[in-house]
């Protein structure tokens, strides 16, 4: 059976490296397809991976967790049945959710014999308190879901960053395992091992769709996406209108449940769910505590120390007692409210020097808006020289790199100053 793992991370945060790593230590002999999933308008990543032989499908287009979903199982299918791989790689987005990816997967799961083997999280050990205040939302969620986190610039960062890390980690996810050790003194053998241990997260929801799958078999046929289940059971199926008895939970990832007795009047996409009850179904909605009421009618409260940079309509709220939102926004924004990519292509050459300088204001500057990412490759100014680079918040290189047939640039974050970029690049 066909094993799925999910490597996903923010932004930068070493995903391509991991899999690198595994590819080429690991699972060298395995035949392999990796889905990639990149937020930015161009695929710069590609090129490197395709050398090693793997089979790579790449999703520029939009974000497996939102609109894509449906196309992202598709193609997840058509690899399937085309190369009957034994490994399908997946590495979402930065600012992908992972428990969407989680659900789209369990989704074909159901439909296809395969496993979710692993759903790994690349958290920068250096940035993990800075990403869950500021963009917690798609931060902290991918902590959450996973069965494994693997802690990255542990080779750099200081002691104190990569205990703050820990103590953040621990608090989202008490249950997985985390890989401390810097990635190089680690084999990939060593690496599968870890992500390898039985993953309770990717279990249970396996337990679901085996369940469901039997569900199936014995007799709705309908193939459609109306199920009911009784007291108690879960479906995990992903599809949009179930009803669900009182108190049980779904984790179904769809839009429609019903709840009786709890309200929360807020006017935005929710679902209600009784005192205590987690739905943990991605849906649209608030996180309230035991009759705690909020009737704001709009959809983003901003909690302590939190900071979503989506430019949506905010309103204070504290929300006390046994609060649950971590980030917060226990709200949905889709990644493209929140995040921006600029791409340029036929990028013309330049000298490091002038690179390095547009690179350190991207880096340590405003000047282009809220930088997170930028990568690309672009001809240097002595024929047949490439500069390559690679940069997150503060920290980025500049490599010498093969020649590419064009220049490209690609920059992710939040509230881009386009016209400064284009200033910059595009000269
Ligand atoms: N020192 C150090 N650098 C790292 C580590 N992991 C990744 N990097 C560097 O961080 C940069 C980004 O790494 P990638 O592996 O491309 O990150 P990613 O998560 O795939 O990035 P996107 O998919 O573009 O969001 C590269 O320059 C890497 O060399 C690490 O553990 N230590």
């Amino acid at each position: 059976m066909t094993k799925i793992d999910i490597i996903s991370g923010f932004l930068g945060a070493g995903k391509t490296t991991f899999i690198k790593k595994l590819l080429q230590e690991a699972i060298a002999g395995e035949q392999v397809v990796l889905i990639e999933n990149e937020f930015g308008e161009i695929g710069i990543d590609g090129g490197f991976l395709k050398d090693a032989g793997v089979e790579i499908r790449e999703m520029n287009s939009g974000c497996i967790c939102c609109s894509l979903v449906g196309d992202f199982g598709k193609s997840l299918e058509e690899v399937l049945t085309k190369y009957h791989p034994d490994r399908v790689i997946i590495e979402p987005s930065g600012v992908g959710k992972l428990s969407d990816v989680m659900k789209a997967v369990i989704d074909v799961a159901s439909e296809v014999e395969v496993t979710l083997n692993s759903a790994v999280t690349i958290v920068d050990a250096q940035k993990c308190r800075m990403y869950r205040k500021n963009f917690g939302e798609f931060f902290n969620n991918q902590i959450e879901n996973a069965g494994t986190i693997v802690l990255s610039r542990t080779d750099i960062a200081p002691a104190d960053k990569v205990d703050q890390a820990l103590q953040i980690i621990r608090e989202l996810n008490p249950n997985a395992s985390v890989v401390t050790t810097p990635c190089d003194e680690l084999s990939g053998k060593q690496l599968l091992e870890i992500i390898e241990k039985p993953d309770t997260m990717a279990e249970d929801l396996m337990k679901e769709v085996k369940e469901h799958r039997h569900h199936h078999e014995e007799g709705c046929g309908c193939g459609g996406h109306h199920h009911d289940h009784e007291h108690g059971e879960e479906c995990g199926c992903g599809s949009h209108d179930h009803d669900h008895e009182h108190g049980e939970g779904c984790g179904c990832g769809g839009h429609h449940h019903d709840h009786e007795e709890s309200e929360c009047g807020c006017g935005g996409h929710h679902h209600d769910h009784e005192h205590g009850e987690e739905c943990g179904c991605g849906g649209h909605h608030h996180d309230h505590e035991h009759g705690e009421e909020c009737g704001c009618g709009g959809h983003h409260h901003d909690h302590e120390e939190s900071e979503c940079g989506c430019g949506g309509h905010h309103h204070d709220h504290h929300h006390d007692h046994g609060e649950e939102c971590g980030c917060g926004h226990d709200h949905d924004h889709h990644a493209d409210e929140v995040f921006s990519s600029w791409g340029l292509e036929n990028v013309a050459s330049m000298s490091k020097e002038e690179l390095d300088k547009i690179l350190d204001e991207l880096a340590y500057g405003d000047g282009y808006g809220d930088v997170l990412r930028a990568k690309g490759m672009i001809p240097g100014e002595e024929k047949g020289t490439w500069l390559y680079f690679d940069l997150v918040p503060e920290q980025y290189e500049i490599r010498d790199g093969a020649p590419e047939y064009t220049g490209k640039v690609c920059v992710i974050g939040a509230n881009l100053k386009e016209e400064e970029l284009k200033k910059s690049f595009d000269r």
